[in-house]
């Protein structure tokens, strides 16, 4: 279970709080997703949450470190699918080498990928690379696993497979939060949250939020969805 209390951030300067008071529970296991507008705050929530941002005040339970997969994966194209698992773990866990790689053979083969170990990124399709990216993330066994527009980096097509991916990971016991501006991916979580000028305007199952929204920042994204 991870829980955020009342998270303030405002940058110098700015006119108003990037952050104003976020507080949300997830249970272990559940996918969430942030939504909101530009400017919203999505990105500095998951900033504070992963340690890259230091919030004014509030509090983070964990119980651990948060892992995050960046948008664009950041794979290193001279590793193989298994040799990208294996580095970090070997670097920041310190695992010997025959730990890291039946960790990271394990986690690759529950994404899917068990006949793509030895791929380069070059060779994997967008939605693999991202898998890789999150089994990398996954070995590296963190309390909550953070994205920021995982489908933003991949055509049309690949966009369904971001939500089965999501959803194998939550199957695996591992916590979740994805800043969207997919409406879709929205829809395959467990709960939304929607996000309006630093603050949680609106947060339940999907359906009940995006289907019979309550607040005016929800029927513009979903608005935005139809149009
Ligand atoms: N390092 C910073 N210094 C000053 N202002 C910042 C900084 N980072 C973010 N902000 C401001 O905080 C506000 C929210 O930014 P944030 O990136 O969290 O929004 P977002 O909801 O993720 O938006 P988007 O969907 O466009 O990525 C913006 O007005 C932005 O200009």
């Amino acid at each position: 279970m991870i829980r955020v209390e009342n998270l303030r951030k405002r940058f110098p300067g700015a006119p108003a709080p990037t952050l104003d008071g976020v507080s949300f529970t997830l249970e272990t296991g559940q996918l969430a997703a942030v939504l909101g507008s530009s400017g919203a705050g999505k990105s500095t929530l998951l900033r504070c949450i992963v340690g890259l941002e230091r919030p004014d005040s509030g509090e983070l339970h964990l119980g651990g470190q948060a892992g995050l997969v960046f948008q664009s994966f950041e794979l290193f194209p001279h590793l193989t699918a298994l040799g990208n698992c294996v580095l970090a773990q070997r670097l920041v866990s310190g695992r010997s080498r025959a730990e890291a790689e039946e960790r990271a053979r394990r986690l690759l083969g529950d994404l899917g990928l068990a006949d793509k170990l030895d791929a380069y990124p070059e060779r994997l399709s967008g939605g693999q690379r991202q898998r890789v990216a999150i089994a990398r993330a996954l070995a590296m066994e963190p309390a909550v696993l953070l994205y920021d527009e995982p489908t933003s980096a991949l055509d049309q097509s690949l966009r369904r497979e971001v939500a089965e991916t999501l959803r194998r990971v939550g199957a695996l016991g591992m916590t979740q939060l994805v800043v969207t501006h997919d409406v879709r991916l929205a829809r395959a979580s467990d709960v939304v949250m929607v996000l309006d000028q630093g603050r949680v305007v609106e947060q339940g199952p999907p359906a009940r939020v995006l289907d019979a929204p309550q607040h005016e920042a929800t029927r513009r994204l979903v608005a935005q969805e139809q149009g």
